[in-house]
């Protein structure tokens, strides 16, 4: 299953904030979609999912046009895991994780011992089995990603898009995520922020400036000293990890890249 984004453009309050945007993600593909604060990633993504309609361009999932989908063929195929916590109040978390069955169901369907196993497979991959029967409302803001995670497993859907899926977890939790994901084989497209673990888990990444792609390639081809100074403003060294065998990027603050400049070497 594929998805993409068609010469997207979209404005808000007579700003426009996405300029004729074009992504595509083939099958099984990681995607990152990354950019500075306010470069439009999440309202790219918004469109992408249908909660914002394009002012002009499509969104296509699997090559179809996403307005012309109803919504619960949409939810079978197409998992969201967005930035906001979504205000649940006092749902228990395995009720909420339940919830991603639903796009499964006919009106007024109970739950099958199936579900019931998808959902104990989504807690336990997530790793809040213990928090099962704890109300939403109670959990930190890790927790509560993934709860919102595990929901989005539980549909089962072959596309998933993240946006920013690892902010607010710790460093272990970040990577057993994205570990998680990366192994279920799916289409995915994540905005994210650290440029380290969009390199080591993107197949292709995207590059936002301004509501506009300004570059896209592999990890490699994208993430170079001259593109973080150029769209990020930051001196970064770049070396290939002999671990992953991916970029890893140290970032150099500009007091340290001057001196370095001025002194001279031996
Ligand atoms: N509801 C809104 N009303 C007005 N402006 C908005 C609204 N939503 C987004 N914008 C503006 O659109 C631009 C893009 O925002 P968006 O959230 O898509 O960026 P982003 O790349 O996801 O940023 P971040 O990395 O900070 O999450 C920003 O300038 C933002 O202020």
């Amino acid at each position: 299953m594929t998805l993409e984004a068609k010469q997207v453009s979209f404005s808000m309050h007579d700003q426009q904030i996405l300029h004729e945007v074009s992504i595509r993600i083939k099958e099984k593909q990681f995607v990152g979609l990354i950019g500075p604060n306010g470069s439009g990633k999440s309202t790219l993504l918004k469109n992408m999912y249908r909660l914002l309609k394009p002012e002009s361009g499509t969104v296509l999932l699997n090559e179809k046009d996403i307005l012309k989908q109803s919504s619960k063929s949409i939810a079978k195929n197409l998992a969201v895991v967005s930035q906001e916590t979504p205000v649940l109040f006092d749902f228990q978390v395995q009720d909420l994780v339940s919830m991603g069955r639903t796009p499964h169901k006919k009106l007024f369907e109970l739950d099958h011992e199936d579900d019931f196993k998808i959902v104990r497979e989504a807690l336990f991959q997530t790793g809040i089995g213990h928090l099962e029967t704890r109300s939403f409302s109670s959990l930190s803001g890790g927790e509560k990603k993934r709860v919102m995670v595990a929901r989005a497993l539980a549909q089962q859907a072959q596309v998933i898009i993240l946006d920013e899926p690892t902010n607010h977890l710790d460093i272990q939790h970040q990577l057993q995520l994205m570990d998680l994901i990366q192994t279920l084989h799916l289409t995915v497209v994540a905005a994210l922020h650290d440029l380290n673990i969009a390199a080591m888990y993107c197949d292709y990444i995207y590059v936002l400036q301004q509501g506009r792609i300004v570059c896209h390639g592999t990890p490699e081809e994208v993430l170079t000293p001259a593109l973080l100074r150029e769209v990020f403003g930051v001196y970064a060294d770049i070396q290939i990890h002999h671990l992953t065998g991916k970029p890893y990027l140290t970032y150099v603050s500009e007091q340290f890249t001057k001196k370095t400049l001025k002194e001279p070497s031996i």
